[in-house]
């Protein structure tokens, strides 16, 4: 039973009693009498011809096949619309399944693990069509499937009233083939290789089809070279399932082997019994057509409809354990300590050390630095200095794999996630540009619309009024926005989170988009909404950086440099060699400007 259990087969029909028990029992209810029907049929015509033969009245018989016939014709329509509609239930459900399920890590680290990735495209993909039929297609088919090895079955059942050994030939011949075929039906949708295809194809179709990527796709070129791309994709996956069907053709000898002597022995000895008058005209069509009908057993498209259905809604379920219990749900763990109110004096980083999954050199290496509670700390260093991963740390996306970063003394680790991260608020150099409404995007949850305006005023963003227009073009009424627009936009959530309670904000390039003009005068709103605050401000923009508090210079995975703007000039290091840089390039290009005008 514990087997039986384990098996994905069991697992997919369990999830559709759970997924809507009534509608499953209807299912099921319409596959027995729809295997059992054709049995019947088959009887009917032998009473028929019998009662011709014998010249008895032909009006029960041709009743009965008449009620079969109908039933027949009717169920097959209403079956079919209800195994779609199981199968969306089943799809729902379990797509909710998979958002809960890949929303539940605290920290981001298993989202660029390969092997949960894998899983994540397996569970994501299941009903995209990509590998198999979707769900609520799939339904007829493992309907149809069912539906053939029932009715092979009442058809061997009715052999055994010719003789007792009858269904077991015939019904046995047929039940081989499934086992001697099996590794045809084996084919594992699931392996490295075929999710590497469909995540490549699926990338390509995407990039294609979405008006992100459209610019760029078409002033370089490279609608074909995609087309091309997802084609030899496509091609991967066709000739993965071309394989399988290889599969079938050395057992397939010997399933023709065992059929060709089952029923030859069978309608031998029928034949004799019928010409020796043992039985009559009537019986011996009946078990004619009953032999026949039972060859339903096998062949049909139930192992592989069955077999891919079963392969989807185990991959959810193993996001799910993965999520829950592996090393994605641990990988970031909540503490008890509440954060309300912290940081009242420091956020301290010791001897951090942090590299990415798979990263040999570590990104942070020994990081100390001290950040004061209540003032700005802005964070400078070349691409790919570690700026960004430091933010990501205070965040709690990732934890360090040494040191520690301690709020008031308290171990970051130690404190409650939820709680600290009502704290934090943050705008990120790659934020997102929701397809939401304009409210939405600065606030997703309840706000008043005087807050959410005045969130937006404070951002540099008071001439976007209307609160409900959608940002996107894809929407009756939508729009987009310029890229400075969408800065302000995103700048004003992190102003709202503020007003909510948010004690410690992380402006990661919060002002890259904006124009010299509007960068000097919304980061002075924004230092001004956020006094009190503990700021963390990453910018390759000295004249943003000079205005912050204590600038710390961030360079192979160590502060090199920390202090005001003054003292790190009069250091005359790193920072002092940027700044003048920027400046002078700054000066000429003004210069430039000027005698052009
Ligand atoms: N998710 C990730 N997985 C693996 N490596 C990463 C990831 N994110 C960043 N890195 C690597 O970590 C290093 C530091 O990246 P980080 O984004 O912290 O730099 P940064 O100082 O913010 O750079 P920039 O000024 O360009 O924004 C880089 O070498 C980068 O390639």
């Amino acid at each position: 039973m514990a087997l039986l259990k384990a098996r994905r087969e069991w697992i997919f029909f369990g999830t559709l009693w759970k997924s809507h028990p009534r509608l499953t029992a209807m299912w099921w209810a319409l596959i027995l009498c729809q295997g059992v029907l054709p049995a019947g049929f088959v009887v009917a015509v032998g009473q028929l011809v019998g009662a011709v033969a014998n010249g008895t009245p032909l009006l029960t018989p041709l009743l009965l096949m008449g009620v079969v016939f109908v039933l027949m014709q009717l169920l097959t329509p209403l079956h079919n619309q209800i195994g779609s509609l199981l199968g969306e239930h089943v799809s729902d459900r379990l797509h909710d399944r998979l958002l809960v399920a890949a929303g539940a890590p605290e920290g981001v680290a298993h989202l660029e693990n390969r092997e949960h990735m894998d899983e994540l495209t397996a569970a994501r993909d299941f009903d995209l069509g990509m590998t198999g039929p979707p769900l609520h297609m799939s339904m007829g088919f493992i309907a149809g499937g069912l539906v053939e090895v029932i009715s092979g079955l009442a058809h061997a059942v009715v052999l055994a009233a010719y003789a007792w050994w009858a269904p077991l030939l015939v019904g046995g011949a047929w039940l081989s083939t499934h086992w001697l075929l099996r590794e045809s039906t084996q084919w594992d949708r699931n392996t490295g290789e075929v999710l590497d295809a469909q995540r490549r194809a699926e990338y390509s179709y995407r990039l294609a089809v979405d008006s992100p990527a459209a610019k760029e796709i078409r002033l370089f070129g490279l609608a074909s070279w995609l087309t091309d791309r997802f084609a030899s994709e496509r091609r991967t996956l066709v000739e993965l399932r071309w394989h399988t069907t290889r599969l079938r053709q050395k057992p397939m000898r010997w399933a023709v082997a065992v059929l060709t002597i089952s029923g030859g022995l069978f309608f031998w000895f029928l034949g004799r019994d019928a010409a020796s008058g043992a039985i009559g005209l009537g019986e011996a069509s009946t078990f004619a057509y009953a032999a026949v009908g039972a060859s339903a057993i096998a062949f049909g498209g139930l192992n592989w409809a069955l077999s891919l259905a079963s392969d989807g809604v185990a991959a959810v379920l193993r996001v799910e354990r993965t999520m829950s219990s592996g090393t994605a749900a641990h990988s970031v763990v909540s503490g008890q300590t509440p954060a309300e109110g912290m940081p009242a004096a420091e956020i301290r980083f010791r001897d951090v050390t942090f590299a990415y999954p798979g990263m040999s050199a570590p990104v942070l290496d020994g990081l100390d630095l001290t950040i004061p509670a209540g003032g700005s700390l802005a964070v400078v260093g070349v691409n790919g200095a570690g700026k960004s991963t430091l933010v990501k740390l205070l965040c709690r996306l990732y934890d360090p794999l040494s040191g520690t970063i301690e709020v008031d003394g308290t171990d970051l680790r130690d404190l409650d996630l939820g709680s600290w991260r009502r704290r934090i608020t943050a705008i990120f150099q790659d934020f997102i540009r929701y397809e939401l409404s304009l409210r939405d995007n600065v606030a997703p949850s309840e706000a008043t619309s005087d807050d959410v305006l005045q969130a937006l005023t404070t951002a540099g963003a008071a001439d976007l009024r209307d609160l409900d227009k959608i940002l996107s073009p894809g929407y009756e009424n939508g729009t987009d926005l310029s890229g400075g627009q969408w800065q302000r936009v995103a700048l004003a959530r992190v102003l709202y989170s503020v007003s909510r309670g948010a004690g410690v904000v992380v402006l990661d390039e919060p002002t890259a988009q904006l124009d010299v003009r509007g960068e000097a005068e919304v980061f002075d709103r924004v230092l001004e909404a956020t006094r009190g605050c503990t700021t963390v401000l990453i910018s390759h923009r000295f004249s943003t950086v000079r205005r912050a508090d204590r600038i710390c210079v961030v360079d192979q995975g160590r502060v090199v440099e920390l202090g005001s703007h003054d003292e790190l000039m009069a250091l005359g290091g790193t920072y002092k060699r940027l700044f003048e840089l920027q400046a002078t390039r700054f000066n000429e290009e003004q210069d430039g400007a000027d005698r052009a005008r």
